[in-house]
């Protein structure tokens, strides 16, 4: 599928237009919820989840049989300034791992029954370091939210994007700074494990990032201190949204990603729950700033979708409950 735009402001506009959840589904959802053999409210959280899943997939009995998670992976120009405890080269190996199934999200995508896609953006050709110039150019960073766009499959009925990208969350760090305000070492964390002056480095760099550049507009900011892959990650959540496709959140640098389009339209992110609570530091303040509460929180902060593909556990676990549990009139269980 080509995605329905060719510039920023056509992206923006696409944004603009999307349309909300099935009401009558939502209707339909609530109404069986409440005839189900448990007492009211007992599967907690798990009934929300459900209600909302059939809502964006238009029925009140939804099924879960084709979730697809992408792990996007590229560079970043930042990388020279040591602000990560790995090398770069290492983002092009673990993408040969994800092709030969070696990383931990290939199993967590087999584990619970997801198809899994890896897409490259221009691994050779690192973004620009956001110290010194904008990140992207406008094609750059139009181009890269096309790739995210058509890597969704619309016969899906779940999307995780995920990530892979040495330096990508002090990225990730200076677009949160850049939406939300606050300082540079309130969003910036040791990522892959920097020591304390990797880390005081990474806050210098994020710091001199947002000096530089005018981020007043979410696009901006994603353009000008943004990588490849978190520009991908934004554009397969909003493509997810344009095929009435829930998608999942993963840790602190794709919630980064999907903040940019909650800052450019409002409710943008309606149809995503936040997987997990990821061990990065900002991820917490993150999450906040977007009223989102993660369904897991299990200390990790490895990226790839890997939270997201767990949570994806979860969410398959509150929709069969939904759609294939007896109500009290079925299984002939005397009601309250
Ligand atoms: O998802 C997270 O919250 C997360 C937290 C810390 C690190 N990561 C992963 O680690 C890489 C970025 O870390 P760094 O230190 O190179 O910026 C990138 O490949 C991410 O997938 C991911
Ligand atoms: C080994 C390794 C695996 C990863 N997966 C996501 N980010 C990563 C970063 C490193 C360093």
């Amino acid at each position: 599928m080509t995605a329905p735009f060719a510039t920023l402001e056509e992206f923006r506009h696409v944004l603009s237009q999307a349309d909300g959840p099935d009401m009558g589904a939502i209707a339909g959802a609530r109404d069986r919820n409440a005839q189900l053999t448990k007492p009211p409210a007992a599967l907690g959280r798990l009934e929300e989840l459900a209600i909302w899943y059939a809502g964006w997939r238009g029925t009140d009995r939804p099924e879960i049989a084709n979730p697809q998670v992408i792990v996007f992976a590229a560079n970043h120009g930042v990388c020279a300034q040591g602000v990560s405890a790995f090398p770069p080269e290492v983002t092009a190996q673990m993408v040969e791992n994800f092709q030969h199934g070696g990383a931990a999200v290939n199993q967590l995508a087999n584990t619970f029954g997801a198809r899994m896609d890896v897409h490259t953006l221009d691994l050779d050709l690192p973004t620009q370091d956001f110290t010194k110039a904008p990140a992207m150019s406008d094609a750059e960073v139009v181009l890269a939210l096309a790739t995210g766009w058509n890597a969704v499959d619309p016969a899906s009925d779940v999307l995780v994007a995920g990530e892979m990208g040495i330096g990508n969350t002090t990225s990730a760090a200076a677009i949160a700074a850049a939406l939300f305000g606050g300082a540079a070492e309130d969003w910036v964390g040791r990522g892959t494990g920097v020591d304390d002056e990797g880390l005081a480095r990474k806050t210098d760099v994020v710091a001199r990032g947002l000096a530089l550049h005018d981020t007043s507009d979410p696009l901006d900011a994603l353009r000008c201190l943004g990588g490849r892959e978190l520009a991908a990650m934004a554009g397969a959540i909003a493509a997810a949204r344009h095929h009435r496709i829930p998608a999942i959140l993963d840790g602190f640098i794709c919630t980064a990603a999907a903040a940019v389009l909650e800052k450019t339209a409002e409710g943008a992110l309606d149809h995503t729950v936040a997987g997990h609570l990821s061990d990065e530091l900002a991820h917490k303040r993150l999450l906040d700033a977007l009223e989102l509460e993660p369904l897991l929180a299990l200390r990790l902060r490895l990226g790839e979708g890997s939270g997201a593909a767990l949570a994806l556990g979860v969410l398959k676990g509150a929709v069969a409950c939904h759609s294939g549990m007896a109500t009290f009139a079925e299984a002939g269980v005397t009601d309250s």
